[in-house]
């Protein structure tokens, strides 16, 4: 098994080439820290629309980098490895076309809706147009890759490496395989994810959500909970929260940084495989909940930044109640 698994390395090329398959709230990131930190990058997306608002994304995290590189985890490395973020807005490509996005990729990394027919549908075009040696990793938070292995076309090639968000502060790779996954794959993409500057954290057997999710979600589900069912107002959850326990953000201003969409998916996903228990009834009542927000223009924190943004979330932006002083009394 290992020899089999150490043969298979040496014909698995370098990782030079890397495609990012959706260019929302994650993709975003996932493409720039990839740019970053050395690598080719095409940014596939459904539409031109899509796209100009990640480039848009892209230019403001590299005056981000600028203004407080220091500060952020990912973004603080070595001196001699001097990451640019001129250059890395040069190697990135943005296309709508999905051959020349997967053309010529050794690895990419999808960041379709948490919504699994999206997923299937999405593997399918990807094995038709990609090399048959490129890696295919998920950055789905809650799904497993068994769910996909078959639709990839290359299930021994198909593994989950995970982010959270931003992923430039919470610089952790989350990479998860399925019984199929080739031990040398595996061990490519904990190399990758320490070469775009994240911490590896090996998940030894498939668990929905990992560790980060596994935890975060039901956290979620519980504070959202309290809003839906009329206990308590979104400001008093948070404050509670962060009183309490001492924590920079409450659930609220997580759910804002994740985007409510994204939320919303994996709470309707969950909320209907979990319908006859409390926690899953509480994630549809969620997710009708999130459905009313959405519909209303509130879609949180596109741009990760609650000083700047325009949006609506949970929070009204800019200027939102958590950043004025007496918000915590
Ligand atoms: N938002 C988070 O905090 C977060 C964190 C970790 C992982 N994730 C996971 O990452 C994935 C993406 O989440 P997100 O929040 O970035 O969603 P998002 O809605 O912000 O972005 C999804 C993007 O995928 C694009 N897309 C849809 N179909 C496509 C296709 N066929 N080809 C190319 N692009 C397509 C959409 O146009 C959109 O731009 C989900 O699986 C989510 O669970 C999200």
């Amino acid at each position: 098994m290992r020899r089999t698994a150490l043969r298979r390395l040496t014909t698995t090329p370098r990782v030079r080439k890397v495609a990012v398959i959706g260019a929302g709230t994650l993709g975003q990131q996932v493409s720039f820290q990839a740019a970053l930190s050395g690598f080719d990058v095409a940014l596939l997306d459904t539409t031109e629309k899509r796209l100009t608002t990640a480039k848009q994304a892209h230019e403001r995290f590299a005056r981000l980098f600028v203004e407080r590189g220091e500060k952020v985890r990912a973004w603080r490395v070595p001196a001699e490895s001097s990451l640019s973020p001129q250059a890395a807005l040069q190697r990135i490509s943005y296309t709508t076309d999905v051959d020349e996005a997967c053309g010529d990729s050794d690895l990419l990394s999808e960041n379709v809706p948490e919504v699994p027919a999206v997923k299937t549908t999405v593997y399918a075009e990807l094995h038709a147009a990609a090399p048959s040696h490129c890696i295919f990793t998920t950055n789905s938070s809650t799904l497993l890759p068994s769910d996909f292995a078959a639709a990839t076309g290359r299930p021994e090639r198909f593994l989950a490496l995970h982010f959270a968000n931003p992923i430039f502060d919470g610089n952790i790779g989350e990479v998860m395989g399925h019984a199929s996954t080739d031990e040398a794959v595996f061990e490519q993409v904990v190399q990758f994810a320490r070469d775009i500057h994240m911490v590896p954290i090996r998940i030894e057997k498939e668990q929905n959500g990992y560790i980060c999710n596994s935890l975060l979600v039901p956290w979620l589900n519980s504070a959202l909970w309290l809003v839906t069912s009329g206990v308590a107002s979104p400001h008093d959850v948070d404050r509670t929260w962060m009183i309490t326990m001492g924590a920079p953000k409450g659930p609220m201003q997580v759910i804002d940084v994740i985007g409510l969409e994204t939320v919303r998916n994996v709470f309707a996903h969950w909320g209907e495989v979990m319908r006859d228990d409390a926690a899953g009834k509480q994630m549809l009542a969620n997710a009708a909940f999130l459905d009313a927000k959405l519909e209303a223009g509130c879609a949180g924190i596109k741009t990760g930044d609650p000083s700047s943004d325009t949006a609506k979330g949970m929070y009204d932006y800019p200027g939102p109640a958590f950043m004025k002083d007496d918000f915590l009394g």
